[in-house]
């Protein structure tokens, strides 16, 4: 689009978008392979000699994938009829229209670093769907599982925090309640440095209670935008009587990440500076550890049959929140299409009217901030407003800790100083950014 500036890619050897298609991105193929391969008898319990053929090709499926990829070997249309099937093929069509090199097809080196990561989970989702009778298999669920065992400790801090709080909520003053209103925020920032596509699948789960932690973090907080987000809630709480007032959060990790989200979630509802939050996941397994329906549901389950009487009594809470509708979960194909989030007006109108409803939305994540900003090459400088480039459907925020080569609305010299003292700033998740868009 004019004005924009080009695209990360694969096309800048050495940098981590070449790194990511060159290094993570097969090991977590293998990974995905090897995943299968050791549910071998489990799929021959259930389905006999059917569940061995359908493995076989789904990892034949896959080590072809892989093939390609290390080749950088055109990007071939999706074959597998799913909702988004067209839409992709649109995309990949697009995607060749702006090609002015070689043999003008997109490819894995070449094309934009975000497109061909998504198109690389899309096809690994296709490769299950063309095996039945295993096709419903999700290949993360074991990691995304693992992720949240390993955290336990942490998250019975956090819940008995929660719990605690919720008991006295009603008579802290104003200061007191956005004091802790940004501790919330802060632990589901950090809580986002618990991804699994950044280790190549290899656990990294959350060991220490994070909110002794957060004032020692808050200096990683390159962009702070909490007191924009206090005014804006605190505003509607005191304005609005009794209407609703909404809170969206675009989520991002299961595991540990989720259980951050969740946590806030129950503390806005409880504060009343939300009345019902709405949750958008993705609706096929994504980037390792993205929140599926069923991650969803599985760890709100989990967390209700804890032993811990504190992390039982929030997960029967949060059943609670959904029953009655004050916690509403949503499905959209849009989160795991290639597009930029200024699309989403044309590519999916209905999820942007959605959007429109929500006082105030929350990206979490580095993906998201990816799509939001386009995963260009910004200077560092430019406002992040510029960078959604119109997407607007209501006030928004990214909580994010960085983990690609993007980052805007930082201020004169901030990112050259940072670079200057540690190469590695942009896409370690050390440093986190809470920016807000009103
Ligand atoms: O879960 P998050 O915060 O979106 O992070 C995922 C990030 O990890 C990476 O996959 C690392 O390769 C990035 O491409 C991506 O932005
Ligand atoms: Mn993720």
């Amino acid at each position: 689009m004019a004005g924009s500036p080009e695209s990360l890619s694969g096309q800048d050897v050495g940098s981590f978008a070449y790194l990511t298609i060159k290094d993570r991105i097969p090991q977590i193929l293998t990974k995905a392979i090897d995943t299968l391969h050791r549910h071998k008898s489990e799929f021959f319990e259930k389905h006999g000699e059917e569940g061995t053929e359908a493995e076989k090709k789904a990892i034949s499926l896959l080590s072809k994938l892989r093939n390609e990829l290390q080749t950088d070997k055109p990007i071939t249309p999706l074959v597998e009829k799913f909702v988004d099937m067209d839409i992709w093929n649109r995309y990949l069509e697009y995607q060749q229209s702006l090609m002015n090199e070689g043999d003008g097809k997109p490819r894995w080196f070449y094309s934009p670093w975000l497109f061909v990561e998504c198109y690389m989970y899309r096809r690994i989702h296709e490769a299950v769907m063309q095996s039945p009778p295993i096709n419903d298999f999700d290949v993360f669920q074991e990691s995304k599982e693992q992720n949240f065992f390993e955290s336990q400790d942490s998250i019975i801090a956090l819940c008995s925090y929660l719990q605690e709080l919720k008991r006295t909520v009603e008579e802290l003053d104003e200061v007191q309640l956005k004091n802790e209103f940004f501790k919330f925020l802060q632990v589901a920032l950090w809580g986002n440095k618990c991804d699994l596509s950044l280790s190549g699948g290899t656990s990294s789960s959350q060991k220490s209670n994070l909110m002794n932690s957060l004032e020692d973090l808050k200096p990683l907080i390159l962009v702070n935008h909490m007191d924009h987000l206090w005014s804006l809630l605190s505003k509607c709480k005191k304005t609005r009587e009794n209407a609703p007032i909404r809170v969206d959060i675009v989520l991002d990790n299961s595991g540990f990440e989720l259980i951050t989200d969740l946590v806030l979630a129950d503390f806005l509802l409880a504060s009343n500076l939300a009345t019902k939050i709405h949750f958008y996941g993705k609706t096929i397994p994504w980037f390792v550890s993205d929140t599926t329906k069923h991650d969803f549901n599985w760890l709100i389950e989990q967390v209700k049959h804890s032993d811990d009487k504190w992390m039982s009594k929030s997960g029967a809470d949060w059943e609670d929140h959904i029953k009655m509708g004050r916690w509403i979960y949503h499905d959209h194909i849009f989160w795991t299409l290639p597009h930029e989030y200024c699309a989403m007006s044309q590519v999916a109108p209905d999820l942007y009217a959605e959007l429109q409803k929500a006082d105030l939305i929350l990206f979490k994540g580095d993906l998201n901030y990816r799509k939001l900003t386009g995963d260009r090459k910004w200077a560092f400088t430019i406002p992040f407003h510029q960078a959604l480039k119109g997407f607007h459907p209501a006030p928004l925020c990214s909580v994010r800790t960085l983990k690609a080569e993007v980052q805007v609305g930082l201020q004169p010299g901030q990112g050259e100083e940072l670079a200057a003292s540690e190469p590695g700033w942009l896409t370690t998740g050390k440093y986190g950014v809470l920016q807000f868009d009103g």
